[in-house]
């Protein structure tokens, strides 16, 4: 039978990599590549048609931080497909990161240089703005949109894995401001949030056949790390990269590395999977790679709060959405 696959942020870095990876290992897969920007995903079809010529590839239009356009591309998802085998919520964002260069150069000389390279905590923060729904853009973007995506297609899905990261951390998400509107650290507090989102998804839907699994793809060459430095500057220091790898196997580097963890969980029986763990795609220093679990310093209890908390901001938006559609109307009769 054919296996339906839905990726969001397909069109470039690592989700574009796994839809090279997962065609590949199925080439009777139909993948959906659910992008904003239609000819950028226009052109990530192409690519992938390039190299596997009887490819099934669709597109769907979806801006993942837009209310309006998750719900349209929902009703389009169900008016297509009768069942989504995978989910990879991937799609992200980090706008306008800041490299802390002073905390950066005291990081090289302390005990805890490793973790610095893997999770860069201490040394990047960011800045976040509101969006036309009202919501912090970053939390938009990489948690909600996704949040009500799968609120929406609940009926059709079984496999849910997410793109985390290494830098989600407890320390900078806050029950009381899961928005993040008050910090610098809107990414790692998005990604934390992730991670105890999928906790919870599993504690509530596991015994309906839902399961959620999340990744992290270590260091990636993407868009959004030639976001925190220029590419020119990347490529120059890649023989350092190399060097570090040694050290540390967080860094990936290349796309196709980035997808391993992404890649391996498709392939593993869902009832197999830790719902604690975070899967790792790491990359041995002689360019080997493996997925590793890593246990997630999350609370089950405070995962249940966050899922309540996002279904009563699910319900508060769906009411303004209607409120504005109903005055849309009412203008329009008049
Ligand atoms: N690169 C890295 O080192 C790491 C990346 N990650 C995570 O990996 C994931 C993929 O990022 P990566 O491949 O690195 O970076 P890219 O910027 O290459 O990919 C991000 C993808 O998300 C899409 N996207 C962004 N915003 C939206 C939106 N509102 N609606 C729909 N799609 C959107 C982008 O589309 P568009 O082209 O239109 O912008 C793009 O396709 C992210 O979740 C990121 O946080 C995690 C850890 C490390
Ligand atoms: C000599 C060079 C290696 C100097 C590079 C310094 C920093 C720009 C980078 C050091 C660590 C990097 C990161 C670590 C974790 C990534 C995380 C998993 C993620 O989700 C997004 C990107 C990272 C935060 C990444 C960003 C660049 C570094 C801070």
């Amino acid at each position: 039978m054919e296996r339906v696959v839905l990726i969001t942020g397909a069109n470039s870095g690592i989700g574009l990599a796994l839809c090279e990876r997962l065609l590949t290992e199925d080439s009777q897969l139909r993948l959906c590549l659910a992008c904003r920007n239609m000819q950028r995903a226009e052109a990530a079809r192409s690519a992938l048609l390039t190299s596997h010529s009887n490819a099934h590839v669709d597109l769907l239009q979806l801006d993942v931080g837009s209310v309006q356009s998750v719900l349209s591309a929902a009703q389009e998802v169900k008016a297509r497909y009768n069942r989504i085998d995978f989910l990879y919520l991937n799609a992200g964002i980090m706008p306008n990161p800041q490299l802390d260069l002073n905390a950066f150069f005291k990081g090289l000389f302390s005990r805890n240089v490793v973790r610095m390279f893997a999770t860069a905590e201490g040394i990047l923060t960011q800045q976040d703005r509101l969006n036309s729904d009202g919501l912090q853009e970053v939390f938009a973007t990489n948690l909600f949109g996704h949040f009500l995506l799968i609120r929406e297609l609940e009926p059709l899905l079984s496999r849910l894995v997410w793109t985390s990261s290494s830098n989600a951390r407890r320390s900078a998400f806050s029950m009381e401001d899961m928005q993040h509107r008050e910090g610098r650290e809107s990414y790692s507090s998005s990604k934390y949030a992730s991670d105890m989102l999928s906790l919870a998804l599993n504690r509530q839907k596991n015994s309906q056949g839902l399961f959620s699994s999340v990744i992290c793809p270590g260091l990636v060459m993407t868009n959004l790390t030639y976001g925190i430095l220029p590419s020119f500057f990347w490529t120059l220091i890649m023989p350092v990269m190399w060097l570090i790898r040694i050290f540390t196997n967080t860094f990936t580097l290349t796309p196709h590395n980035g997808a391993e963890a992404l890649h391996w969980l498709f392939l593993q029986n869902p009832e197999s999977l830790d719902p604690r763990a975070k899967y790792h795609s790491l990359t041995s220093g002689l360019g080997t790679n493996y997925t590793q679990p890593r246990q997630m310093d999350i609370d089950e209890g405070a995962s249940d709060v966050l899922y309540s908390k996002l279904l009563e901001l699910e319900k508060e938006v769906r009411r303004k959405l209607s409120e504005e559609n109903a005055d849309e109307e009412m203008s329009a009769v008049k």
